[in-house]
Order: structure tokens, then C-alpha cells, then sequence
């Protein structure tokens, strides 16, 4: 969207970011739903001469796309999933104002869950889980759309059936290979869906929030392997690979995932003094660390994918 001004390319964009809504819906027999959503949005549009002329006619004010970011939730009279939302308010703005061209919306939802008590799923009461769900919708005044989905903020950890061997060993090499250690990892995934516009996603409100219910499912399975036996990891990067097949093989309407999965290590505790050793590692003691951290990432997309 470069654009020429005064013998120079010039690209520009705005918009708000980290704009906070809940929003409850309430049955008639009492049950309460609840979402907590931080929206940023982003516009593209043809306001070039607030930067050059000092003229602000063109320009969509951030405190008003604050604004419809409640007026929107206010008007959902229906639960809907935050993908539909981000979608909904793209549209808004691509549609309302004639000098949007594109809308670009990311959502984070806080996953509020519903509470169990005395075995109970409650009425109206939360408690805070730990992943969050995540969306991209980036819509054109065309009707073109792009939906990215993830979740952020996955830990997972399984204390065997994992272990790194073969590896290059040079002078600096230190690790020792091994077919028993610890597998610990914070999953940050985001996968775009098929969906190439407005008028060709699913009419079901809730569509999106059981696909990411769904994908979760998926790369967690694939992530552990069956309950009685697990599965081997022969490294976070052939596990990495194992759950992004797993998903594009499972969700036809999936054309590309990426992972980022941190190799967070724990350390086998070893503690010896002139008297000894107090502390011999037998794959029970380890050192928790948080960094540094291996980083491995890929992202795996079918041949026709734009990602
Ligand atoms: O699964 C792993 N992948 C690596 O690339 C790596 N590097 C390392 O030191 N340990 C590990 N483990």
C-alpha cells in the first residue's frame, strides 16, 4: 500500500490498540456467558494529507474506533465466537467509512471458564484459565477477508518419552545425548483458515470457537501421545512438526499453521561437596528454568496456501 508523496514511497496506517470489553449474555433460565476480549484495530486508509497538509478530514479518530469496539459488543444481542466479532468489526469499518480500504483486527480473549462447584457447572460464576485464544481478521472494502486463528501462552510438560541424540558434537559441545529427559514447552500456534471472503464463512455464531476447541484437542493429543503409553520425542523440533500435520491433516478449512515451541529446560540436579555427593540425579531432581530457553518455530502450509 506504498503510495508516492514528494518524490518518496510512503505506506501509513492507525488505529488502537489493547481496547478492553466483556460482554454478558444471559439466558431467561439465568445461565450467564461471559467474554473478555483486548482489541487492537488497524486501518488502512487514504488520509495522507493529516501527514502532509495538516488536514484531518480523511481521518477515522482512534477514540472513535474505541468507541465502536462497544457499541459493537453492545449490539451482538447473540453469544458469538471472537473470530466472528474481529470479523463484524473489520466489516464496520470497510463498509462505514469510504476512505478504509482494509481493516486489519486482532482479538485476545482471557480465558474466562465456567466454574464447578459442589460438581456443578455454576450460573453465573468464572474462574480464570491459563491459554488464550487468538485472531487476526484483516478485511478489504472488497469483501476479501484473511482469518488467522491461534492460541498463546499453552504449556505443556511431560516428565519422559522424550530425548535428543545424534546431534553435532565439536569442541564446544557439551550436552550429552539422552532418550530420557523432561519435555517442557510453551505452545504459541496460529493457523490461517481457507476462507477467502466475507460471504463464504460459516453462519453458525459459535463456528470458530469450536474449531479452536478443536485444534487445541489436536495439538495437545499429539503433543502427549496416548495416556497409558505416551509417545517418543526424539526432539521439540520432530514434535513441533508431528502436531502441525496432525492439524492441517485433521481440518481441511486449514491451509497453514506456525508453532513457536521454546525448549524450556529443566535441569538434572546433581550436588556434591567435599564430603560427597549430597544430590545424585536419577531422572527425579530437576532445576526448573525459565531462560535461556531453546526457540523452535516452522510453519507448514499447503501448496496453495498464502501463508
Ligand atoms: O529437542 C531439542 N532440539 C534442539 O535443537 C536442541 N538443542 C539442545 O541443546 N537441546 C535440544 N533439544
Amino acid at each position: 500500500m506504498a503510495e508516492k508523496v514528494e518524490g518518496f514511497n510512503f505506506e501509513q496506517r492507525h488505529g488502537k490498540e489493547r481496547v478492553r470489553v466483556a460482554r454478558v449474555w444471559k439466558t431467561n433460565d439465568g445461565k450467564h456467558y461471559v467474554v473478555e476480549w483486548r482489541v487492537s484495530i488497524s486501518l488502512l486508509s487514504d488520509c495522507v494529507n493529516s501527514y502532509l497538509h495538516d488536514d484531518n478530514s480523511d481521518i477515522v479518530a482512534t477514540d472513535t474506533m474505541k468507541n465502536t469496539v462497544y457499541a459493537k459488543a453492545k449490539e451482538c444481542s447473540e453469544m458469538l465466537s471472537v473470530e466472528n466479532f474481529a470479523i463484524e468489526l473489520a466489516k464496520h469499518f470497510v463498509s462505514f467509512y469510504k476512505q478504509v480500504t482494509t481493516a486489519i483486527v486482532n482479538i485476545v480473549e482471557k480465558p474466562w471458564e465456567r466454574i464447578i462447584v459442589d460438581g456443578q457447572p455454576h450460573m453465573h460464576g468464572f474462574k480464570l484459565g491459563s491459554e488464550r485464544h487468538t485472531v487476526e481478521a484483516i478485511v478489504k472494502k472488497t469483501g476479501s477477508l484473511q482469518l488467522t486463528s491461534g492460541v498463546e501462552g499453552l504449556s505443556v510438560l511431560k516428565t519422559t518419552k522424550s530425548g535428543f541424540e545424534g546431534f553435532i558434537r565439536d569442541k564446544y559441545t557439551a550436552l550429552p545425548e539422552t532418550r530420557e529427559r523432561m519435555l517442557a514447552t510453551e505452545v504459541t500456534a496460529r493457523w490461517r483458515y481457507s476462507y477467502e471472503s466475507l460471504s463464504s464463512i460459516s453462519q453458525k455464531p459459535l463456528y470458530f470457537t469450536e474449531k479452536y476447541e478443536d485444534v487445541k484437542r489436536v495439538l495437545v493429543e499429539t503433543f502427549f501421545g496416548p495416556p497409558n503409553v505416551g509417545v517418543y520425542s526424539p526432539s521439540v523440533q520432530s514434535t513441533l512438526y508431528q502436531m502441525a500435520r496432525a492439524t492441517l491433516n485433521r481440518f481441511p478449512d486449514i491451509d497453514s499453521i506456525q508453532l513457536k515451541m521454546p525448549n524450556i529446560h529443566f535441569l538434572p540436579v546433581n550436588i556434591s561437596n567435599a564430603g560427597g555427593q549430597i544430590v545424585k540425579f536419577n531422572d527425579d531432581v530437576y532445576l526448573p528454568t525459565d531462560e535461556p530457553h531453546g526457540s523452535i518455530q516452522a510453519t507448514l502450509s499447503r501448496f496453495w496456501s498464502k501463508m
